[in-house]
């Protein structure tokens, strides 16, 4: 029996959220060892920064900005930090979503803490790990900031999971989600979404 398809959030999420989206099949795979993340994003008129991965995991996938949570840090701290380090600004980044990830090519299970900011100080720099590029909001979103010159988010080139939080995202809207991953069978370290769950809080 599938439940994917609750109301009810799955393991690992808070329970005081209603389900926006779920679909797939089989039961949420059970949680072992956690590990700590971040993923920040830059928003701003019309626009959403992201970063093109060089190195690492995600390679060739556009992600926002983040990592690793060190010990003795908080997620606020290291996705300040990974912010830097990835694209070389600071910005006073809000937290906005959870994000909770299964890969059976993964032993442990992702909890990411997701952040936004509508402005920042310096300028967005590559890395060696990631090259920020501006991408254009959905025109609906937008409204009259909508740019026309800029590509749309590219959500071929992402995490399968991202076209379902996104414009929670971009709207402020906070959002929780979860997602199995499992390998898609193709030549390299592709993944595939089989179960997934995302929520946003009651009052929304
Ligand atoms: C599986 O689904 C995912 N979707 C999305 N949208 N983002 C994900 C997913 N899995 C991981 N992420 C994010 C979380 C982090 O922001 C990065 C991964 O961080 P990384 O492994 O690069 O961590 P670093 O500390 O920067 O790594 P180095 O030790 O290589 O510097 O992807």
């Amino acid at each position: 029996m599938s439940h994917t398809n609750s109301i009810a959030a799955p393991p690992g999420l808070p329970p005081n959220f209603v389900a926006f989206a779920t679909g797939g099949t089989g039961e949420w795979t059970s949680i072992a060892e956690t590990r700590q993340y971040t993923n920040a994003f830059i928003i701003q008129e019309g626009k959403i920064l992201l970063g093109y991965k060089k190195r690492g995991f995600g390679l060739g996938k556009y992600n926002g900005f983040g990592g690793k949570v060190d010990p003795g840090e908080t997620p606020a701290e290291a996705a300040v930090r990974e912010l830097q380090e990835e694209a070389g600004i600071s910005a006073p980044l809000e937290h906005t979503g959870t994000l909770v990830f299964l890969l059976d090519t993964v032993p442990w299970t992702f909890h990411i803490d997701v952040y936004s900011a509508r402005e920042f100080t310096g300028e967005p720099i590559e890395t060696d790990e990631m090259r920020p590029e501006w991408f254009a909001l959905p025109s609906d979103i937008a409204g009259a900031a909508f740019v026309s010159d800029l590509p749309q988010i590219p959500y071929e080139t992402m995490w399968a999971d991202d076209v379902y939080w996104m414009r929670h995202l971009l709207q402020g809207i906070p959002f929780v989600g979860r997602c199995d991953f499992e390998k898609d069978g193709l030549e390299g370290e592709g993944s595939k979404i089989v179960r997934w769950w995302f929520g946003a809080p009651r009052h929304t």
